[in-house]
């Protein structure tokens, strides 16, 4: 890369110092103009430039400027100005060849070069650099101007990196402003899948409370993705470098609850031989999931309330409150306002908790996703296997379609991953899913939550059958603590060593 810069030590000093200033910047305009400013130390130059391609690939945006006269650096910024590069022609062969383009003496006076400013000295030479993302598609120009005629061909490399990475800083940059999740696309960078319209609702849902301080309420049955949308939430908002913490408020008794959340000083209650942090602490400046709310127990609901609107919590034991700093996200299979009317959830905290409700669609109501969550769910498997991608019958295709996925979108992972483990060949068949067939009807008279438990009754069992009765293995495939795991199979009498027996 420095092969044919003059000095090539100090050079690659300097490039580390300026790749430094563009990381450093704290927005997106100012990781731009640190770029352009780059372009004089490094190379001599007295003008730097830097473009990107808009969304629409047909106007390229100038996004600073930085031209030297009497000494000083004066960036003119060229927000809004849009350039129309058809009319630019060595703009338009850098772009759309994906060519360096350097000359070296422009006196000829052939090109055309209103891109650049005019200044009373001609521009003599220039370095016009693509620059390339992760994927080697090109979205954006880097460039150099001397009033000198100078060979800049050697500045290409690394001032092409210095740019890309200009321009990927300042797409995140800007990111902390603006939509997230693009509706149009299927597998964003956070790994949702799924773009059917329910779920573009829920896109655009999730996209308006980002950078909202409001309490997120996730509801939706079990397994339809309620904490990877959770996840989704933190990882683009602000806090996204601060922790992500979940709690199941549903896997431990009320005192034990209690401790995690709120921590504890020393000699709080017995066995409490040293202070503990809680989980409200623990995700400072970060985001809380308090999962399976609905199972959360009264008295503490009560205490949920009071952190919710005075922001402040104490730790047992402590006679001190101190403020915290936490988005709270609250998640649940269960029907809330039915069991407000059952005297089972306090209607205060309900309401402080649906600031923003988001209900999540079952698998069967996205239309054309559960295809393409089966496709993403088997590449996934291979890499991990480290297999070539398998194929799809047309035969298990149709058989996922008709079959209603009881336990939404994690059933099918887990079918699918199992699929491709049976798989020797390189086509998934029908006869390596293992749909239930043996699940009965959930009864229609039962309350939602007793229908819910049925579903989660036959899915638990499936699963350690599955797994030989391991707990770690099927909680790994469940995708909960283990301890989760037990709670949930001791809620429904259910005893895992059964299905060690039956292996054996
Ligand atoms: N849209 C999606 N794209 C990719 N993977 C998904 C999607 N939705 C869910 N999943 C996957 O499905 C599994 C279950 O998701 P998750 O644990 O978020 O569900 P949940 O609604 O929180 O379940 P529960 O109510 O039982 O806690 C996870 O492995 C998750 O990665």
């Amino acid at each position: 890369m420095f092969a044919h810069v003059a000095q090539p030590l100090a050079y690659a000093e300097l490039l580390l110092q300026q790749f430094a200033c563009v990381a450093r910047a704290g927005d997106a305009a100012t990781a731009a103009s640190a770029c352009v400013r780059a372009i004089a130390p490094l190379t001599g130059c007295e003008l730097g430039q830097l473009y990107v391609l808009d969304a629409s690939h047909k106007c390229l945006e100038r996004l600073a400027e930085c031209c030297q006269g009497q000494g000083s650096a004066q960036p003119r910024q060229a927000a809004g100005v849009p350039v129309d590069y058809t009319g630019e022609q060595l703009l338009q062969f850098a772009l759309c060849q994906n060519r360096v383009v350097c000359i070296g003496d422009l006196n000829a006076g052939v090109y055309d070069l209103g891109f650049l400013p005019q200044q009373t000295q001609p521009w003599r030479s220039l370095l016009c650099i693509p620059l390339v993302n992760a994927h080697h598609a090109v979205e954006g120009l880097l460039l150099a101007a001397s009033h000198e005629a100078v060979e800049l061909q050697g500045y290409a490399p690394s001032l092409g990196a210095l740019g890309a990475f200009a321009v990927m800083q300042h797409r995140v940059l800007q990111q902390g402003v603006k939509v997230l999740l693009p509706p149009e696309r299927s597998i964003t960078s956070t790994g949702l899948v799924g773009k059917s319209a329910v779920m573009r609702r829920t896109y655009g849902l999730i996209n308006k409370v980002i950078h909202s301080p409001y309490t997120v309420l996730l509801l939706g049955e079990t397994g339809t993705g309620k904490e990877v949308i959770a996840r989704t939430i933190h990882d683009s908002s602000t806090r996204r470098s601060q922790p992500f913490v979940v709690q199941n408020c549903a896997a431990f008794p009320e005192n034990l609850l209690e401790s995690e959340l709120f921590g504890y000083r020393k000699g709080a209650f017995t066995g409490a031989d040293r202070d503990r942090v809680g989980l409200f602490d623990a995700a400072s400046g970060g985001t809380l999931l308090l999962d399976e709310i609905g199972d959360m127990p009264l008295s503490l609901q009560a205490k949920l309330l009071r952190v919710l609107q005075e922001g402040e919590i104490r730790p047992l034991g402590s006679n001190e409150s101190h403020k915290i700093d936490v988005r709270i996200i609250a998640a649940t299979h269960r029907n809330l306002t039915e069991l407000v009317s059952q005297g089972q959830f306090r209607e205060d905290l309900y309401y402080r908790l649906a600031q923003f409700p988001i209900e999540l669609p079952a698998l069967r109501e996205r239309e054309g996703d559960l295809l393409e969550l089966a496709r993403h769910f088997a590449d996934k498997a291979c890499q991990f296997l480290q297999r070539k991608p398998v194929l799809w019958s047309d035969a298990a295709l149709a058989l996922l379609a008709g079959y209603a996925f009881p336990g939404n979108v994690r059933e099918l992972k887990g079918l699918v991953e199992r699929a491709v483990l049976l798989c020797d060949g390189s086509e998934l068949q029908a006869e390596h899913f293992s749909l239930r067939r043996d699940v009965s009807p959930v009864p229609l008279h039962l309350s939602l939550r007793a229908r819910m438990e049925h579903v989660e009754r036959g899915l638990l069992l499936d699963c350690l059958r599955k797994h030989a009765g391991n707990q770690t293995r099927a909680a790994h495939e469940l995708g909960v603590a283990r301890r989760t795991l037990l709670y949930r199979l001791e809620r429904l009498n259910i005893v895992p060593d059964d299905f060690k027996a039956m292996a054996s």
